[in-house]
């Protein structure tokens, strides 16, 4: 009887909290957002809807869709997305009221990091201690660590190098294709970043993986693949952390009833373990007193020497997020610009025709200071990056207690707000034709104007602080590989398999890669590649 009762009680909570409040709180609509058309059938009603969407595998591309028609879509019993790109300045601009919203607070760990802080004074402090070793005025210190791992790179490349393709063949042999260009990037800016950051070197170019150790808390070491930990650590996170007040629950449940899931909770954690080792060697390497030039020294003390005494739970979520943000959004970059010029031979053979005027046909490290300037690399970089932004999802932010105008439009407060850069980037009124892969759009004497609507590293006060670093390493590498090699796609309509979590980036890219023809001699001067 009293089991009979306590199952009664707990149903009719249950059937209460989830049914009938939803359905009460949509009826009785506070914020009157049930005026904007919903993602799908329940996302009035449940951040369940949302979620569905995240688990399908490209949320941002179903948004697009939606947004071609409707300017404001509810995503969520209290989130609307955007689709007009006059929304970015209200969300995200440098005078917005908008806060980061409490997706960032659920996933971080016992430490806020620069990227997930939420407190505007709070992120002003973090952001001056590491503003200096972003600074563009500091990139010469990081070039010779961009050149070193371009290096690596390309005697990789050399030694997966094959027959050239003739030219009445379109489609390689399947086993000519032996060159993953998504891993290799992959390794080059985790190598990159390691360097950068912590002065160590991962060697993952030097072994063509990223298996490495990592150490638990309590000091076990374990060997676990770095991308293989992060992705599914994204995976994970991505697919649940949309009902925010249950996201702890979700991931219980998650952990319980789905081998999945499972599984990319284990994968988290190795992530968590790879972190910990890297910093707590790092640490070990200042407390013995050695003065490197990265980010760490720059986290430990000013350039006075004054100690910046931050927690030891703050600098472990520093290293987090420099080897997280750090290095996959800028791998995917650099796999689409190569998968772009690719599919548009034009575009490349323009490409290469500029850096080979810049570049000794020997050159096998394109020198930064010879590229950088170079308008038409920079303009297929951009229009990668604008075309296929690796981080395509609507950065969630939330509006003030006493609310926000968004497109001059009063939006109650506590909402979650955001405009996806996929949709941004697509909007025909700034970026005309915009599935066409056109660098010359940013060679135009109005391209100026586009800027504003260019969200690829976010905007305002919380945009992307790593931008200058990474258009230095993808300067740096697609100048040098299309100054040395060919490169062809598995089959001239070849597309990447996608797959939306917190990034946005195809899983691999296998080519076939050969040497260029740089004229009599010049192959033989330019063969070895000697790293260090
Ligand atoms: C193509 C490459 C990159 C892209 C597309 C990109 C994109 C972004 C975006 C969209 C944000 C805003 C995130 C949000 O609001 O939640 C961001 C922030 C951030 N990015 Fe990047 N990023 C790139 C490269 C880098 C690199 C190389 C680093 C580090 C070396 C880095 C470090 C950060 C950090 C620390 C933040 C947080 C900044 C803050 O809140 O003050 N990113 N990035």
């Amino acid at each position: 009887m009293y089991e009979i009762l306590v199952a009664s009680v707990a149903s009719l909570f249950l059937i209460s909290y989830f049914i009938i409040l939803p359905v009460v709180n949509y009826f009785r609509d506070p914020k009157g957002f049930r005026r904007y058309p919903a993602l799908n059938a329940i996302a009035g009603f449940t951040d369940l809807g949302f979620m569905w969407e995240a688990q399908k595998g490209f949320r941002s591309k179903t948004l697009y869709e939606m947004h071609k028609k409707h300017p404001v879509i509810r995503i969520g019993p209290n989130s609307l997305s955007y689709g007009d790109v006059h929304a970015i300045k209200d969300i995200y601009g440098h005078s917005t009221k908008c806060t980061k919203d409490v997706f960032y607070e659920k996933l971080a760990g016992t430490h806020f990091h620069l990227a997930d802080v939420v407190d505007k004074p709070e992120h002003a402090r973090k952001r001056k201690v590491l503003s200096s070793a972003y600074a563009l005025k500091n990139l010469e210190g990081w070039e010779h660590k961009v050149a070193d791992k371009t290096e690596r790179f390309i005697r990789g490349c050399d030694a997966a190098c094959t027959a050239p393709l003739s030219k009445e063949f379109k489609r390689p042999d399947p086993k000519d294709l032996t060159f993953d260009y998504r891993a290799w990037t992959n390794f080059f800016t985790l190598d990159a970043i390691a360097d950068i950051g912590l002065s160590e070197r991962l060697g993952f170019l030097d072994q063509g993986s990223d298996r490495v150790l990592g150490e638990t808390m309590d000091g076990k070491l374990h060997y676990v693949n770095y991308r293989e930990c992060l992705h599914s650590t994204a995976r994970a996170q991505s697919s649940i952390v949309w009902a925010y007040d249950w996201y702890k629950v979700n991931e219980k449940l998650t952990r319980l009833f789905s081998s999945r899931f499972r599984h990319f909770w284990h994968l988290n954690e190795g992530w968590n373990d790879i972190v910990y080792r890297r910093a707590k060697q790092r640490l070990a390497r200042y407390e013995a007193g050695e003065k490197l030039d990265d980010f760490f020294q720059v986290l430990m003390e000013d350039k006075n020497g004054t100690p910046n005494n931050l927690e030891w739970g703050e600098i472990v979520a520093e290293v987090s997020i420099m080897l997280n943000a750090g290095s996959d959004t800028t791998a995917i970059a650099m796999n689409n610009v190569m998968f772009w010029l690719l599919r548009n031979p034009a575009c490349l053979a323009r490409l290469r025709e500029e850096v080979d005027s810049v570049l000794d046909p020997a050159e096998v490290v394109a020198p930064y200071d010879k590229v950088k300037h170079l308008p038409y690399l920079r303009a297929c970089l951009d229009e990668s990056l604008r075309i296929t932004p690796p981080t395509t999802f609507g950065l969630p932010r939330r509006t003030p207690p006493e609310g926000a105008p968004i497109l001059g439009e009063y939006i109650p407060g506590n909402t979650s707000v955001s405009i996806s850069a996929y949709v941004a980037h697509r909007d025909p009124s700034v970026f005309p034709d915009p599935e066409r892969y056109d660098p010359d759009r940013w060679l135009q004497p109005n391209s100026k104007d586009m800027q504003p609507y260019f969200v690829a590293f976010s905007a305002g006060a919380r945009g992307c602080i790593g931008r200058n670093i990474s258009y230095l390493e993808q300067t740096v590498l697609l100048a040098s590989v299309v100054h040395r090699y060919e490169f062809a796609l598995p089959h001239p309509g070849w597309e990447p398999e996608l797959w939306e979590s917190m990034n946005c980036g195809a899983k691999t890219m296998p080519l076939k890669v050969w040497r260029r023809d740089l004229g009599a001699g010049v192959a033989a001067e330019a063969e070895k590649v000697e790293v260090a």
